[in-house]
């Protein structure tokens, strides 16, 4: 039976990712969809503090997972605190936080948080993608894809098929180095 693994998220987005690629290596991926309150700080004490949450609260081991989106010009910010951003402020607001900045550059940022139950610490897996922020371009079907251009296609994240976006992004990046650790507990059992 493979082995399943709970994600704890209210974005069935992420959940679509994820579960794309860590069932390529045989692990199921159930959710549950709780919105875990999200403290602020730096991205890591805000991807530890949901998990040690969301493991306390299903009573056992879990998965979760922050995305921030960083601005060069604003060292770093709106960071993890880029949903607020952008559902207040809307794509088109994004681009106007950096007007009168003439460095638009930004990096994707995804933490994973395992945690092996209540009471135990959460381990972190980071991944990170270069882009810049562009007017919108492509279908708005997933939070900011339309205004982060991918450095190395030029194609924003809403221009790229589901595979492409897979190949490069900062979720993939971070999903990578959480399978490994993931096939580590596997040999283990
Ligand atoms: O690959 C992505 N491409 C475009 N937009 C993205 C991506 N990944 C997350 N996003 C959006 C969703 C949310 O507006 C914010 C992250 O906030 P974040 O708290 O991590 O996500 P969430 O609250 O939707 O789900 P969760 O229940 O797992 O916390 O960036
Ligand atoms: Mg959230």
């Amino acid at each position: 039976m493979a082995p399943k693994l709970t994600f704890v998220t209210g974005n069935a987005m992420k959940l679509k990712e994820v579960r794309a690629i860590l069932g390529e290596v045989g692990i199921e991926v159930v959710s549950q969809a709780l919105d875990i309150p999200e403290l602020q700080g730096t991205t890591q004490e805000i991807a530890r503090d949901k998990c040690r949450r969301a493991a306390d609260i299903i009573q056992g081991p879990c998965i979760t997972e922050d995305t921030a989106l960083c601005f060069d010009a604003l060292d770093g910010l709106p960071g993890p605190y880029i949903k607020d951003f952008h559902t207040r402020l809307g794509l088109e607001g994004l681009n106007t936080l950096l007007e009168g900045f003439p460095d638009k550059t930004a990096w994707a940022l995804c933490t994973f948080g395992y945690s092996a139950g209540p009471g135990t610490e959460p381990l972190l897996f980071e991944g990170r993608t270069k882009g810049k922020i562009v007017p919108p371009r492509g279908p708005s079907r997933f939070g900011w894809n339309p205004v982060f251009e991918e450095s190395q296609s030029g194609k924003t994240f809403a221009e790229m098929t589901d595979d492409e976006k897979y190949s490069c992004s900062h979720r993939s990046r971070a999903l990578e180095l959480l399978k490994k650790f993931l096939d580590t507990l596997k040999s283990d059992a």
